[in-house]
């Protein structure tokens, strides 16, 4: 028998599957590892601390499959997007890496615009945001002259644990999308953006399709993980480009909800041609040539781990959510807005904060976990209300990623976006689907599609209750209003932030 190995590359731990050909995870390992808040609004990791992790999760995966070494033939990555990991000549990193989530390069997104106008919505097909990868570069360069100095090229997160694997750096085209700097519907970097914020092509890694073979391990690496030299190394996706590989989102019509640390709808588009005006992000997917348009909940699953490691420490994800089930929809009259850390879709704010509104003498924990919940969903189902919107039709929802665990919340998901909602037998998507590639990669089937058919397994489907969606329809409305109500509010207290 033959294996293959996925790993995601996630923000709060790197989890990895080990998959035998019939598409059966035999074993998992994961590793978990801080995020480090200096300031509101700022997030980092130690790239260090991923590649620790992965070498650990990969040896702990090999030694409970008990399998021959030999017999896994390649590996392949899903990673955090966006991350900015500088390296200097020796391919060290120069700083801290500084994440998705970290919001603190709003004058750096206004700069970008004012050099390119619109010509950077044609290039990159996406708007500037705090969350991508060039105003995290012109932020280092300004704030930080003489650590930027040092600085020869840029990775993202997945990119350079593969780069630790293997010794060979490259960036695949689904993540390198996310960096604003690459000419999406071309699939190469963009000399004009590049030319207009004074970074030369040397800085950007060459590009790589997602199941493009990009080495083999190094023999330090080997024996440390239990693998062997000629373990193939493919290049692998942003996790989300994964997350709908390994959900099987291959062709029009298909839709994805992830609820990891941020949340995501993503909608498979075949070609470049459709424009949704920046108003949701458009990236290359992970399968060639395709693409995908998403929405983006910055903290999503991050809202509820908030909540448990304040409200319910020591506590697992299950014992906070006992009894979950027995409040009904509305939570009591308690409504979340899910803005920890600021938001993306679809009001890109870096000020706005979150909000209890509604709360009563007669609320306890479990109201406030329901209402973290619903107010999460919310969020989403404004992307999902933006792309039914957009004329596309969004009747079953395929949901991954940690927030698939809870059969209430995936009950919850149906209610609140009005249609099916499937959960499949393991809610890795993101690693399911960097295993897809590199068995792709490593020639077992002839397309992504053969492979998802052999590997892609539903376990469950949910479908929308009526008296529930009809509640639902109306708290959605005054959810929907919070955003401008608390707008004010908020930069009026952003003076007293840290
Ligand atoms: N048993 C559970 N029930 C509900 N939500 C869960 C459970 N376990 C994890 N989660 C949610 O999933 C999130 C982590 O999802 P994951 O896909 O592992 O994230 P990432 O890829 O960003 O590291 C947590 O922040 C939490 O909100
Ligand atoms: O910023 C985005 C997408 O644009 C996030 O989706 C990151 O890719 C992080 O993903 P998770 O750790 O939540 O899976």
């Amino acid at each position: 028998m033959s294996y293959v190995i996925g790993i995601d590359l996630g923000t709060s731990a790197v989890k990895a599957l080990l998959l035998d050909k019939s598409g059966t995870i035999i074993a998992e390992a994961s590793r978990e590892y801080p995020l480090i808040h200096e300031h509101s609004g700022w997030s980092e990791q130690l790239p260090t601390d991923w590649v620790d992790g992965t070498l650990v999760a990969i040896r702990e995966l090999v030694q409970t499959a008990g399998v021959p070494a030999d017999s896994i033939e390649g590996i392949s990555f899903s990673g955090q997007m966006h991350g900015l990991v500088l390296l200097d000549e020796s391919g060290h990193p120069v700083r801290n890496a500084i994440l998705w989530n970290d919001t603190r390069t709003t004058l750096e997104c206004r700069e970008i615009e004012q050099l390119l106008g619109s010509v950077l919505l044609t290039i990159t097909r996406n708007p500037a945001l705090e969350g991508f990868t060039l105003p995290k570069i012109l932020w280092v360069r300004k704030h930080e002259p003489e650590i930027f100095a040092q600085a020869k090229i840029f990775v993202l997160p997945k990119d350079y644990v593969r780069y630790r694997l293997t010794g060979e750096l490259h960036m695949d085209y689904s993540d390198a999308a996310g960096t604003l700097l690459l000419d999406v519907a071309n699939k190469a970097w963009s000399e004009t953006v590049l030319q207009a914020v004074g970074l030369p092509i040397s800085f950007c890694p060459p590009l790589v399709e997602s199941h493009a073979q990009t080495g083999t391990l190094l023999p330090e690496v080997a024996a440390s993980t239990g693998l062997t030299t000629a373990t193939k190394v493919f290049a692998g996706g942003a996790d989300n480009a994964c997350g709908a590989i390994g959900s099987g989102i291959l062709k029009d019509g298909l839709t994805m909800c992830s609820i990891g640390t941020s949340g995501v709808i993503l909608s498979y588009e075949q070609g470049s041609g459709n424009d949704f005006q920046g108003k949701v992000h458009f990236f290359n997917h992970g399968k060639q040539d395709a693409f995908y348009a998403m929405g983006v909940t910055l903290a999503a699953g991050y809202s509820l781990s908030w909540f448990k490691n304040n409200f319910a420490k020591g506590e697992s994800f299950d014992e906070l959510l006992k009894g979950l089930e027995d409040v009904r929809p509305g939570a009591n009259g308690l409504l979340f807005t899910p803005y920890l850390v600021g938001e993306r879709t679809p009001h890109p704010d870096a000020v706005i904060r979150g909000s209890f509104i509604g709360i009563d003498g007669s609320h306890e924990r479990i109201h406030f976990a329901r209402a973290v919940m619903e107010g999460i969903t919310f969020s989403l189902n404004e992307s999902v209300h933006m792309f039914r919107q957009a004329g596309k039709t969004v009747d079953t929802i395929i949901s991954i990623g940690g927030g698939a665990q809870n059969p209430v919340w995936l009950q919850m998901q149906a209610d609140i976006f009005n249609a099916d909602v499937v959960a499949l037998e393991n809610e890795q998507g993101p690693g399911l689907g960097a295993a897809m590639l590199a068995a792709y990669g490593c020639g077992w089937f002839e397309s992504l599609e053969a492979c998802a058919d052999q590997f892609v397994k539903i376990a469950s489907t949910y479908k929308p209750e009526s008296e529930a969606v009809e509640a639902y329809a109306g708290l959605f409305q005054i959810y929907q209003e919070v955003y401008a109500q608390t707008k004010g509010l908020n930069e009026s207290l952003k003076s007293y932030r840290n």
